[in-house]
């Protein structure tokens, strides 16, 4: 039966120091290791190895992918890099503290700007501090200056529909380490759940979610592995 893991990041530097993040590379903290390599050791000990593994082209999610299948013994398999897994473009809010600026806009601004579904971040400007446009992983790709989560949900949907869904037919247990919000794109994919709702869904850092399908890609169960 396919299987799909879902496991978000470990704990970031920034995760840590509360800033906005999105598309800027920040490292994994020590405390973002040790659940990456808890989420390996879980799902080597409840039996659910990945055969293919697919990740952003962010270091958090690379490293978290990396440090779980090294501690679940399974560092060998084939893995994809691909950007459109990366987290929502937080855009100009990127580096910016998360509470200081709630104090400066309001909770409710920064809510919107966090949780609506469709309804952007302001946009970065080009050529300012945290504008990715030219680094070497984007080339030929035309950066966001800002994203909603409809925004990701456009192009994290036709990737899995292309290049994972493929393996998840073959049979194949698929790990996809990313982000929380690219990963709220695919859970409220799978699980139907709806525009308003979705701004609900909070997604823990490290905790491999699992989704259990049939043969269709129909789902059958959908848990934290650490509940099982
Ligand atoms: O990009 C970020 O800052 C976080 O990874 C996710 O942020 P959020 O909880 O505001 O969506």
């Amino acid at each position: 039966m396919p299987r799909l893991i879902l496991l978000r990041h470990g704990q970031s530097q920034w995760n840590l120091e509360n800033r906005f993040t999105g598309w800027w590379d920040v490292d994994v903290t020590e405390k973002g290791e040790a659940e990456a390599r808890a989420a390996g050791a879980l799902l080597k000990e409840k039996g659910m190895l990945p055969s293919v593994a697919f990740t952003s082209v962010q270091t958090r999610a690379i490293k978290t992918l990396h440090l779980a299948l090294e501690e679940a013994g399974v560092l060998w398999i084939p893995e994809t890099k691909d950007w459109r897994l990366n987290e929502r473009h937080y855009g100009g809010l990127t580096g910016l503290d998360k509470a200081e600026t709630a104090a400066k806009h309001g909770d409710e601004q920064v809510k919107i700007w966090r949780r609506s579904f469709d309804t952007p971040p302001p946009v970065l400007e080009r050529g300012s501090e945290f504008d990715l446009s030219d680094d070497p992983r984007y080339a030929g790709i035309d950066v966001p200056q800002t994203e909603s989560l409809k925004d990701t949900i456009a192009r994290v949907l036709p990737y899995y529909e292309g290049s994972i869904v493929p393996h998840l037919k073959a049979g194949a247990t698929v790990l996809v380490a990313a982000h929380g919000n690219s990963l709220r794109a695919l859970v409220k994919h799978l699980s139907g759940i709806s525009d308003d709702e979705i701004t609900g869904l909070e997604i823990p850092t490290g905790q491999p979610i699992i989704y259990d399908l049939d043969e269709e890609l129909t789902v059958l169960d959908r848990y934290y592995l650490s509940e099982r």
